[in-house]
């Protein structure tokens, strides 16, 4: 199991900064939503030269233009790309398709998507390599989590992999990580956290008592 590192809310040098106080206790480095809207898909080529042995997220959320857009990405030196599992299955297949010519991989939110298992159905006949159930952050703040979907998610999912995101923390990560999913994801928990490190280290704490 690995741990990503969701940045979503600082600046890129303060975020390259930042990662160097947690860097050994993550796999995965996610370059947020709105830290690719404000800093454009160079953040991916920065984070990718300060942290040449670290995986890369590109969470560009496509809905469309799927290979041209996952290109963009995978050019800079994503790992991994985010596509919308709400979208047209056609861009997902484009993501998927560009992906596997870089010998990369395609992650399917599925934030939003109502009827996961026949989305997830749907996602591995076009082979997506990952399945990621996602609350996000304005569902979060009506005060949804992940675990449900998770459940759902590890009950249907055959093929692709699984990764989970929307606000998990210390305090919840033991029931994600009993579910075995192959990425967990963490943003603000440890973006916001008063000691960034010992939160991330309490995760990996976690993750190295479960199950790998
Ligand atoms: O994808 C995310 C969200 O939509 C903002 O872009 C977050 O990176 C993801 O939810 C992880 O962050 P936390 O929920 O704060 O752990």
């Amino acid at each position: 199991m690995k741990l990503q590192l969701a940045l979503d809310d600082m600046p890129l040098q303060e975020a390259i900064s930042f990662t160097k106080k947690v860097e050994k206790y993550i796999d995965v480095i996610e370059i947020g939503t709105p830290f690719i809207i404000d800093e454009g898909v160079n953040a991916v080529r920065e984070f990718k030269k300060e942290f040449p042995a670290k995986e890369i997220l590109a969470d560009l959320k496509i809905m469309d233009a799927g290979a041209y857009e996952a290109e963009l990405a995978l050019k800079a030196g994503a790992d991994y790309v985010t596509v919308l599992g709400v979208t047209d299955v056609l861009t997902v297949k484009g993501c998927v398709e560009m992906a596997d010519k870089y010998n990369k991989e395609i992650v399917v939110d599925m934030i939003c998507v109502s009827d996961l298992p026949a989305k997830i159905k749907e996602m591995e006949d076009v082979k997506a390599h990952f399945v990621s159930v996602h609350t996000g952050a304005d569902q979060q703040a009506a005060g949804r989590e992940p675990i449900e979907d998770l459940k759902i998610m590890t009950a249907h999912t055959k093929k692709a992999k699984i990764s989970v995101a929307g606000g998990i923390s210390s305090r919840t990560a033991q029931m994600y990580v009993d579910l075995n999913p192959d990425i967990l994801i963490v943003g603000s928990a440890i973006t916001h956290a008063d000691d960034p490190a010992a939160e991330a280290k309490a995760i990996r704490d976690i993750m190295d008592g479960g199950k790998k």
